[in-house]
């Protein structure tokens, strides 16, 4: 059973390559034939086109945004066009599919229940979850994965997180990535992730992150932010995350990134010093100096000069009530030895 998700899956991937290695658009003007090929590249859609995602099988949620990347682009039935699942709406609905079925262990994907059904029993991962532990706290676990080792599990989180995810677009090659996966401790369930890609030029500490449509506003997000940036500083460089960040992400980067300049400044390492520079800053904090700016910026306290101003710091702190409670993660329970 598990293998008819599987099928649909490697039916879809490679309908892309095809696409990717050539194509077919026999009378197409060479623009149209470019526009198609970079949409069913990057699966861009301007509406959403599945309208539900069940996800194991007490979780339903709505997606975000449009995906085209999991259509056959001619019948648009998922993967292989023999799928026995849902009848497919006509051309002129919004919705290609009612309901998404995802395993909420490996993330596979049909649009047949009884498939699902039966996967959702004998899914390996619902016993051991892949990956390497790099942290366990009592609360939460987070899992090294590497693209290049569990390939069709990246590649499925990568196809999920692009319903809600518009900007990012990394699907199928997977192998210069690892992925840092967070469950409850004693979980094999994700509830989030962030990427890493191993050849960034830029040295981002981050190229994608997703705290799952059930898991929101928990402050997952924020600790695997706080993990990627103890990432990079024991790998000794100033990093910050990919560009452009999406409108989530860049409020969820913003609120922590202005608890650690707070942190820092206000009660941390450099509270007793007369100056700071946004050096400084960096050094201590491992962001980098135009996070930095943007962040002061946001907050009104920098001035001409760079000039940092602690009082505004400080007011903005006390109006927004965000005392304590500064990490999420606890270095006791890192295991990063590798
Ligand atoms: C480099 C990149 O990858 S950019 C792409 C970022 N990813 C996405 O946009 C994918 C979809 N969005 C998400 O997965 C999530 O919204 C994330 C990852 C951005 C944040 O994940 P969460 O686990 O919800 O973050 P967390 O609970 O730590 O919230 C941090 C802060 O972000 C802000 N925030 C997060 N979600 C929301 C929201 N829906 N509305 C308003 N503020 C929000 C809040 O200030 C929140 O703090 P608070 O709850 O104390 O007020």
């Amino acid at each position: 059973m598990a293998g008819s998700i599987d099928q649909s899956l490697i039916a879809s991937t490679q309908q892309l390559k095809g696409r990717k290695n050539g194509g077919k658009g026999k009378n197409k003007s060479s623009t149209n034939l470019k526009k198609d090929r970079k949409e069913m590249l990057y699966g861009i859609l301007n509406e959403r086109n599945i309208k539900q995602i069940q996800f194991g099988v007490s979780k339903r949620f709505p997606t975000w945004y449009g995906s085209a990347v999991y259509f056959d682009p001619e019948t648009k039935r998922l993967g292989c066009s023999e799928s026995k699942g849902q009848v497919h709406c006509g051309s002129n609905d919004q919705y290609w599919l009612d309901t998404l079925f995802v395993c909420e262990y490996c993330f596979k994907y049909t649009d047949d229940q009884t498939v699902f059904v039966a996967h959702s029993a004998a899914c390996l991962f619902q016993k051991r979850a892949p990956g390497k532990i790099k942290y366990k706290s009592p609360e939460y676990t987070i899992r090294r994965v590497k693209g290049s080792k569990y390939q069709l599990f990246c590649q499925c989180l990568c196809l999920f997180t692009k319903l809600y995810l518009d900007n990012k677009s990394m699907y199928f090659k997977v192998d210069h990535y690892e992925f840092y996966i967070v469950y409850e401790t004693g979980s094999t369930k994700p509830m989030g992730f962030f990427s890493k890609d191993l050849v960034s030029y830029q040295q981002n500490n981050l190229a994608c992150i997703l705290t799952l449509p059930p898991y929101q506003r928990r402050g997952l997000g924020s600790l695997l932010i706080e993990f990627s940036y103890k990432l990079s500083q024991l790998e000794g460089v100033i990093s910050g995350p990919e560009v452009p960040l999406s409108p989530f992400g860049l409020i969820g980067y913003l609120k922590y990134w202005s608890q650690i300049l707070y942190w820092h400044l206000i009660e941390g390492d450099l509270a007793h010093f007369d100056k700071v520079s946004l050096e400084d800053l960096s050094i201590v904090t491992g962001m980098r100096v135009s996070d930095i700016i943007l962040t002061l910026k946001h907050l009104n306290c920098i001035g001409e000069n760079n000039q940092i101003y602690l009082q505004a710091l400080n007011t903005w702190f006390k109006s927004h009530g965000a005392k304590g409670n500064w990490f999420k993660l606890q270095d006791e329970y890192l295991l990063i030895d590798d």
